[in-house]
């Protein structure tokens, strides 16, 4: 097992690496780098080879993957009230598809480390003044100021650090009682009142409640739901941060990327013969690639050669993101061909990337609408095939923003500009993710 965990894990600094932001020092991008390879890890490689287990499950049809967070976490939102908030949906979202689809649900939060993004256009033009894009609080600020929005290789600590808060939180949080399943009504408190969503997962918190209860009363141990699972993951962009992360395991002997349980590549930096991809064939946790409208089957063949020659079931997971027209046209081959191969991956929908437009008021935004059919066309794909699907891949927020439009409580593209709030692309608020959550609980019982 694992022949691809060798060879050079600088070798990608030989290769062309997209998306990588402009620095003005290199001297101190390799200071940094030396201090960030000094920090303790995030996390640890027997968390990572769990987590390649569960996702083994989940290409083996076996269980199903919610992923989500933010587009872009910033600074000031890793606080304890934002990470609770996000939790909290996350879980409700969770117990929704668990309870409802009768499907283990493996719970991966966009969260603690997603601090980059890849950009469009290199600069942003604002009343005839040109500054360089926002990348992400890992580089540099949102602020469009020029002091902003120069790229600042101090701010990669600073992203550790939140990450390492924003970490702390989760693990508190879903070890230490508040995922407790017996806390099913207490995540919902402070939101049945004013929504729809709200109340028909009271409605199935009252469901689960009997359930537990009866449960018990058959003499099941109430502790084994005092603890849920939850595992990090982020888009592994920023190379420099990426590599001074990576440790050799004691035990194994085998490097990891120790700054998330799971990292991604991107649609924007998926290239073959590209730094990311080379980068990630190294590490031992379970990798993910998003693969957009124009991915070829035979791209999909050449990534699973190059990133798990092994074919091991968990290792790698492909994010299709294909948008609602097309999904139902781009997917088929893929699957087909890869399926064809023999190769073993999970297949996740992110219903959002494919989905991005500019509204009336010049806000990005997303249709719930199209959200909901790009998953819908995932299922009817898979469905016509026999292949299983395995989960999506979304962002969203805890709070009651404004950013996409529609959805059970429905926000009109006049309504966005009133909590618009998002550092990057538009999120799913709590009740457009739980009106979510119980859809795609019905699509997948309609499929199993
Ligand atoms: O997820 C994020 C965005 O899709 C990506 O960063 C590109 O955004 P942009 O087109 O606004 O640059
Ligand atoms: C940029 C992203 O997506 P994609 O690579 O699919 O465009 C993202 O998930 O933040």
């Amino acid at each position: 097992m694992a022949k691809n965990i060798t060879g050079d894990l600088d070798a990608w600094r030989d290769l062309p690496a997209l998306q990588q932001p402009e620095w003005d020092d290199p001297a101190e991008v390799r200071a940094v780098a030396e201090e960030l390879a000094k920090q303790p890890p995030l996390v640890f490689a027997g968390e990572c080879d769990q987590l390649r287990e569960r996702l083994a499950e989940v290409a083996r049809g076996e269980a199903f993957v919610l992923q989500g967070g933010d587009c872009a976490e910033t600074f000031e939102g890793s606080n304890a009230d934002a990470v609770k908030n996000k939790l909290k949906t996350l879980l409700q979202m969770a117990v929704v598809l668990t309870y409802a689809a009768s499907v283990p649900v493996v719970k991966i939060g966009r969260m603690a480390g997603q601090f980059a993004k890849p950009r469009s256009k290199p600069t942003e033009i604002r009343g005839g003044l040109e500054l360089p894009a926002y990348r992400g609080d890992a580089v540099n600020g949102f602020a469009f100021t020029p002091d902003e929005r120069r790229n600042d290789p101090w701010r990669l600590l600073k992203a550790y650090h939140c990450s390492a808060v924003t970490l702390n939180l989760c693990r508190a949080f879903t070890k230490g009682g508040y995922a407790d399943l017996r806390q099913v009504h207490a995540w919902n408190q402070d939101f049945v009142a004013g929504s729809p969503a709200g109340r028909r997962y009271e409605r199935l918190a009252g469901e689960i409640d009997r359930a537990l209860t009866f449960m018990h009363a058959c003499g099941a141990n109430p502790d084994e739901f005092h603890s849920v699972e939850f595992y990090s993951s982020h888009e592994a962009l920023l190379l420099e941060y990426e590599r001074a992360l990576t440790r050799i395991d004691s035990l194994s002997g085998l490097p990891y990327d120790v700054s998330s349980h799971l990292v991604w590549i991107g649609e924007r930096t998926r290239q073959l013969d590209g730094a990311h991809v080379e980068f990630l064939r190294h590490i031992r946790n379970p990798i993910a690639v998003k693969l957009g409208p124009t991915s070829t089957a035979d791209d999909a063949l050449a990534l699973i050669d190059r990133l798990d020659p092994d074919r091991e079931p968990g290792r790698l997971t492909f994010i299709t993101r294909m948008g609602a027209s097309k999904v139902r046209d781009a997917l088929p081959p893929l699957i087909e061909k890869v399926e064809r191969s023999g190769a073993r991956v999970a297949w996740i929908c992110d219903p959002m990337h494919g989905n991005t437009f500019e509204a009336r008021g010049g806000h990005k935004t997303r249709r719930f609408d199209d959200v909901l059919d790009e998953v819908t066309g995932f299922f009817e794909v898979h469905r016509g095939l026999g292949t299983h699907p395995g989960g999506i891949h979304i962002e969203f927020t805890g709070d009651d923003v404004t950013e996409c439009v529609g959805g059970g409580h429905p926000i009109d593209e006049d309504d966005l500009h009133q909590r618009y709030e998002t550092a990057c692309d538009p999120r799913l608020n709590r009740g457009q993710s739980l009106d979510l959550a119980f859809m795609v609980a019905e699509l997948y019982r309609k499929t199993h």
